[in-house]
């Protein structure tokens, strides 16, 4: 596993961002980072995310950077030149996996099923999303479907649905690297400018996670 990716699995949670404004951006780092998140995936949801990218890489370089909702080659090149040191995707597309692989970007493509699984792994990825991991069937579904691929250490991030309340159900699972999702970083909170909101949501999801995996 990468060092983007091995870092990730000892934070234990990833804040998806979906950032509307790049004059979001260095007070939404500040707002994790004081809550000891040091990891942030700003996903291609939105037009400022390449934006954001290029200025955190340079203003917060403390901050581990990943480019989410990466679903094509184009995105995995813009994440690259934005300083971006991994990237994820809802859903596997091996044109993406190629091109991440290219540019020795490491890469989480997502899955949903035990074929999804299957083929990402034969195309080399250890590290998978697990997407939308609450509504496929939550814990006990992604125990089932990743059994089969436990001796290639597959692991994966789930997200979709997951909370503060369900962290501990996931993170107990040994295939789970960490836990993702948009609750610490909410659109609204943003737009409010409610930092303190980002940085108390973050520091709670980082105490739940250590307090699983100390
Ligand atoms: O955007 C992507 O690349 C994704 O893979 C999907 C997101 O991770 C989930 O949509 C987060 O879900 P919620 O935390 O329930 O809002």
């Amino acid at each position: 596993m990468s060092d983007a990716f091995a870092e990730i699995a000892k934070i234990g949670v990833v804040p998806v961002i979906a950032i509307e404004s790049i004059d979001h951006a260095v007070p939404l780092a500040d707002a994790l980072l004081e809550g000891g998140l040091g990891v942030a995936e700003i996903t291609f949801r939105t037009e400022a995310a390449a934006d954001v990218m290029a200025l955190l890489s340079d203003k917060r370089p403390e901050l581990l950077l990943g480019a989410g909702t990466v679903l094509n080659p184009d995105q995995v090149k813009r994440a690259v030149s934005a300083g971006a040191a991994f990237a994820l995707a809802p859903g596997f597309d091996p044109a993406v996996v190629e091109a991440a692989e290219a540019a020795s970007l490491p890469f989480a493509p997502g899955i949903m099923t035990p074929s999804d699984i299957s083929l990402a792994t034969a195309r080399g990825c250890r590290l998978m999303k697990f997407f939308p991991a609450t509504p496929a069937g939550g814990p006990s579904m992604l125990k089932n479907i990743s059994a089969p691929f436990a001796h290639l250490q597959a692991k994966f991030i789930p997200t979709g649905g997951v909370t503060l309340d369900t962290i501990a159900d996931w993170l107990s699972l040994p295939e789970i690297a960490a836990v993702g999702g948009t609750w610490i970083a909410k659109a609204e909170d943003m737009r409010a400018g409610d930092w303190q909101a980002i940085a108390a949501k973050a520091r709670a999801a980082v105490a739940r996670a250590r307090e699983l995996r100390p």
